[in-house]
């Protein structure tokens, strides 16, 4: 069997007065690329964050078999890489900068930057087509661009756990499909991603979907499987319909009437 790569049990989170996600019980498998869609306001990013333990939560979570406080903080950094929605960054950090960030776990804390991080930042910036920016500041950078540079520093983590919230934001079709590539690569490794995504024709090409809704799970299952089209449709409502078209799973949108 599939060891999970993230579990979590009893999982409850509040934010301000509410509690926003209700004793949630997942187990996320390795080696594979699992999806988190649902309506807005579902508990998404909620629950990635508390997978990535970033924020306070109740209930159990385990990153690769071990209880997520019993990680020393260095070496979760280094098992498990965070692209987070939107992210404010320093703006005057040059691009190759920012990247070298996602090394920081890797780094004694006076030794510097090794030749292995210089190579694993090239490495990420190539992947992610954004080298040859990377004398200029973030700041400077196109929506799209900087996302590519964040998701650089991600990938320059060389996590076997990879989470992204909303990747794709600002990404135009090639560059979504190479993102694509980048995933199904990181997962033929025996890597794990994990991703928030808005755009479900895009979450329907992952190898599982994990449907959430008022803060619970609806469905957890293959994206290709038709139980999973069918709680798809459900979670919103109906309002959008599964479709096969070219040998691919597409979701259209259904205009009320
Ligand atoms: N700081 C906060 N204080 C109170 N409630 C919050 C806070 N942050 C988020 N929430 C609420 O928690 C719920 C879940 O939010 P979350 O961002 O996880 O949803 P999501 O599924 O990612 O939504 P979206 O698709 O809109 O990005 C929402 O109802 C949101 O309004």
């Amino acid at each position: 069997m599939n060891v999970a790569a993230l579990r979590c049990s009893g999982l409850c989170v509040r934010l301000g007065e509410r509690e926003v996600l209700h004793g949630l019980e997942l187990a996320l498998p390795a080696g594979r690329w699992t999806a988190l869609a649902g309506p807005n306001g579902a508990g998404k990013t909620t629950l990635l964050k508390a997978l990535a333990q970033l924020l306070p939560a109740q209930g159990q979570v385990e990153l690769l078999g071990r209880p997520a406080p019993q990680w020393p903080v260095r070496e979760r950094a280094r098992a498990l890489a965070w692209l987070g929605q939107a992210e404010a960054g320093a703006e005057d950090l040059l691009a190759q900068d920012v990247v070298m960030l996602g090394r920081l776990p890797h780094q004694d804390w006076l030794g510097g930057a090794s030749g292995a991080d210089h190579a694993a930042v090239r490495a990420a910036m190539e992947e992610t087509q954004c080298w040859d920016w990377r004398t200029r500041p973030l700041g400077s950078l196109s929506g799209g661009e900087r996302q590519r540079v964040l998701l650089a520093r991600a990938l320059a983590v060389q996590a076997p756990v990879l989470l992204m919230d909303e990747p794709l934001a600002h990404l135009d079709p090639p560059h979504q499909a190479d993102w694509l590539a980048i995933v199904r690569r990181h997962v033929a490794r025996g890597g794990t991603a994990v991703s928030v995504l808005h755009e479900i024709g895009l979450a329907l090409q992952a190898d599982d979907l994990v449907l959430l809704q008022d803060g619970r799970v609806a469905h957890h299952g293959p994206a290709g499987d038709p139980a999973t089209h069918r709680a798809l449709e459900s979670v919103f409502a109906h309002r959008l319909q599964v479709h096969a078209v070219a040998g691919r799973w597409v979701a259209l949108p259904v205009e009320e009437r």
